[in-house]
């Protein structure tokens, strides 16, 4: 169609710059990283059922999973829950971070978590340990988690599929691990988690 086309209506330039926006935002994901950890029912099944559901959400891709390891739970009286399965994954995505915590929020309701006590074991935790290089203290969504530096079962496998990885404001994910340790954190090299295709 050529431009002198009387039939076709200039666009406005409102228009345009607002499509160009979104066009934009879609052609620049951003970098997200997921833990995932589950203590009730099939954990692996759920934690894989996760996975998937992140993939399955419009404007998210899951790009790496990290080794499934098996964790002793964090913050509680020792031996008073059963243990973790946990594993990290990288996404990009286009949605923004409130959007995000939401979907992670719907994830963890259709695996029927309940919440009860602080900490209280879980079918699935979703939580959203860092998102770009995004730093707030809104306590809706804190980012980077307020607690993942000090958290084995986070640096460990996040180190795994992000060797390089920092915690904005923190340090490196590896310096951080160094400074916490591994123990209670044991990879489960007899299971796997897909990378959904
Ligand atoms: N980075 C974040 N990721 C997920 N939830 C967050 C984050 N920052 C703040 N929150 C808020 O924390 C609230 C409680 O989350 P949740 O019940 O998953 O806590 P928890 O898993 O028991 O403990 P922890 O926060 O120590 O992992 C959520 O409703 C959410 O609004
Ligand atoms: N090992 C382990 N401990 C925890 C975990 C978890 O995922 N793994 N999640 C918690 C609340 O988010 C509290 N404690």
């Amino acid at each position: 169609m050529s431009s002198s086309d009387p039939t076709v209506q200039p666009v406005p330039t409102s228009v345009v710059e607002q499509v160009d926006a979104a066009d934009v935002t879609l052609s620049n994901p951003k970098r997200a990283v997921i833990s995932l950890g589950s203590n009730l029912g099939n954990r692996l099944e759920t934690l894989q059922g996760a996975i998937d559901a992140l993939e399955d959400t419009p404007g998210l891709r899951v790009k790496a999973v990290s080794p499934v390891y098996e964790t002793d739970p964090w913050g509680v009286e020792p031996g008073s829950q059963a243990t973790y399965f946990n594993a990290v994954v990288l996404i990009k995505t286009t949605l923004p971070p409130s959007s995000l915590l939401e979907r992670g929020h719907a994830i963890e309701e259709a695996f029927e978590r309940v919440r009860d006590e602080r900490w209280g074991p879980r079918t699935i935790d979703v939580d959203i340990v860092a998102y770009q290089d995004v730093v707030s203290d809104d306590p809706r969504l804190t980012l980077p988690h307020p607690r993942a530096h000090e958290r084995a079962f986070v640096l460990v496998p996040w180190n795994d599929v992000d060797p390089r990885a920092e915690v904005p404001g923190r340090g490196t994910v590896a310096g951080l691990l160094a400074a916490v340790g591994k123990d209670g954190v044991r990879v489960r090299v007899d299971l796997e988690l897909r990378l959904p295709e």
